[in-house]
């Protein structure tokens, strides 16, 4: 025999069944499309929300979408730079990479956080493949010439932009329905058997546009894009890409990698790309399966 309250029993089943059901109209139309998904390392510290990633992750595979996974790991890197006495510094967003430094980003990107992504999704089954932009050469890197920052010019050393993609091998993980779960180390071009340190939203992007892909979610460690940071009412829904275009040099800090991130993106093909609140469990469902989504979305 039961005693539970049958009306509010009631109540809970409709909410719940309507949310199933609300998202049948993105599972139509989302079947087969790749989406891309930067995982930030600020929500990587978080034991519970790297967990509700990788549930959200093997949820949309479950549901036919062919979900790729880019990861960063900036506080992973700082805390191995710290352990080891070895000072770095951040200009415009992009970490300057001595030789010394580029080892650390490396060992720590595809030998600690990469590994700790792919065993949470695998606790789902085995679903995920990890690799690097190294692995079967899938990202040609080009360390980025001098950036202006302040009026001044910065050699950032190591780092480098995706200049081409080699889309097989993560068609490959993809047509054998894996998730390919990738880091954002490139092979120099121009160095054979030299690495260079990729902004992971950089090489989230580039991958995003060359495989096409119908969206590049993009988590972080606030609610989305601010026009007028640090004011929060200042919240940007949807912007345009012209509309981005002209905001981008009044942005700072880690938003500006971001920003050209989407930007970039969305010039290359991609239909839209979404600044999401890492720090809410489940933003990635939200995101794709909900009508207004949530963060800040950038369409062409
Ligand atoms: N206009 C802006 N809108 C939102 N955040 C901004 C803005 N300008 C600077 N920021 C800062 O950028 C940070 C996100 O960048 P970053 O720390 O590199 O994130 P992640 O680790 O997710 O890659 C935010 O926490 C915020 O402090
Ligand atoms: C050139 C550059 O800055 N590379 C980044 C790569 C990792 C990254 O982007 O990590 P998040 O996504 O967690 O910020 C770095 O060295 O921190």
């Amino acid at each position: 025999m039961s005693t539970t309250d049958k009306t509010l029993d009631h109540e809970h089943a409709a909410v719940r069944a309507e949310a199933l059901i609300d998202s049948l109209p993105w599972l139509k139309k989302f079947r087969d499309a790749i989406m891309v998904i930067k995982f930030g390392g600020n929500a990587m510290i978080d034991d519970r929300l790297m967990e509700a990633f990788a549930e959200d992750v093997v949820y949309l595979r479950h549901t036919g979408i062919r979900p790729v996974v880019v990861h960063g790991g900036g506080p992973q890197i700082n805390a191995m730079l710290a352990r080891l006495g070895i000072e770095s510094e951040f200009r415009g967003g992009y970490r300057v990479t001595t030789p010394e430094t580029m080892d650390v980003v490396r060992m720590v990107l595809t030998g600690k956080v990469n590994p700790e992504l792919v065993d949470q999704i695998n606790a789902h089954g085995p679903l995920a493949a990890g690799t690097t932009g190294e692995d079967a050469g899938l990202f040609v890197g080009r360390r980025r010439p001098p950036i202006e920052v302040d009026g001044e010019l910065v050699d950032l050393g190591l780092v480098g932009d995706v200049i081409d993609v080699r889309v097989a091998p993560v068609l490959a993980l993809l047509d054998a329905g894996l998730i390919p779960v990738v880091s954002s180390i490139a092979p120099d071009v121009d160095r054979p058997g030299d690495s260079l340190n990729v902004n992971a939203d950089a090489a989230a992007s580039a991958l995003a546009s060359a495989l096409g892909a119908e969206k590049l979610v993009i988590l972080t460690d606030v609610a989305g894009l601010y026009a007028d940071w640090p004011d929060r009412d200042s919240l940007v829904s949807s912007i345009t890409a012209g509309e981005l275009e002209e905001l981008l040099p009044s942005l700072e800090s880690g938003m500006i990698p971001k920003m050209h991130a989407c930007l970039d993106a969305v010039r290359g093909g991609v239909s839209k790309a979404a600044i999401i609140d890492g720090r809410e469990p489940h933003s990635v469902l939200l995101e794709i399966f909900t009508e207004r989504g949530i963060g800040t979305e950038v369409t062409p």
